[in-house]
């Protein structure tokens, strides 16, 4: 007798948790770009792309996601991850104060941050599966999030410029 828990009617919730995901994962990127910053490591290294992509499709498949919906959304994630790192070294270029103080190790501190939220931006895809379809509602829920997203970690137009690519195919 109207104690039936209320069905959740609105995508933005869950979206919310996946745009939030994405948001991480580039703010990590200023910490992939420390660690490269004045190394012999390139921005772009596509031995560590295919590793990331090849988890993902297991993930993904262990998640009951299609690989292919996993891989394509990541995609989006790695290129939006190097935008952050280019825009990022031309700022330290242009201005060595705003250099950063410290050298993060890449391998032992910073890529397992981004396999473990990875790993849950593939759980989000699976549990979003029904609310990501092309429609006008979730274009709404995704303009809420990515909002929610930029106000909730203060980004700047950097990393706004690239949650708008990395979460632009998120419905459909
Ligand atoms: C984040 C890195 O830089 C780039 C972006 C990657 C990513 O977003 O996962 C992977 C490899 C690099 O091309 C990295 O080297 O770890």
């Amino acid at each position: 007798t109207g104690n039936a828990a209320p069905a959740p009617d609105r995508a933005e919730p869950r979206l919310i948790a996946l745009v939030d995901l994405a948001a991480q994962r580039l703010l990590l990127a200023d910490e992939v770009a420390a660690a490269k910053y004045g190394t012999d490591s390139p921005i772009e290294d596509p031995a560590r792309e295919r590793e990331v992509l090849d988890t993902v499709a297991e993930l993904s498949t262990e998640a009951g996601l299609d690989p292919a919906d996993g891989v394509r959304f990541f995609r989006d994630q790695i290129e939006a991850g190097k935008d952050v790192q280019r825009g990022l070294f031309a700022e330290w270029d242009a201005h060595p104060e705003l250099r950063p103080g410290h050298r993060p190790d890449l391998g032992a501190e910073v890529r397992p941050e981004l396999d473990r939220i990875s790993a849950e931006a593939v759980r989000e895809l699976r549990e979003t599966e029904v609310v990501r379809e092309p429609t006008d509602e979730c274009r709404l829920d995704l303009a809420a999030s990515a909002v929610t997203a930029v106000f909730g970690h203060r980004l700047d137009a950097l990393h706004r410029d690239a949650l708008t690519a990395a979460a632009g195919k998120i419905c459909g």
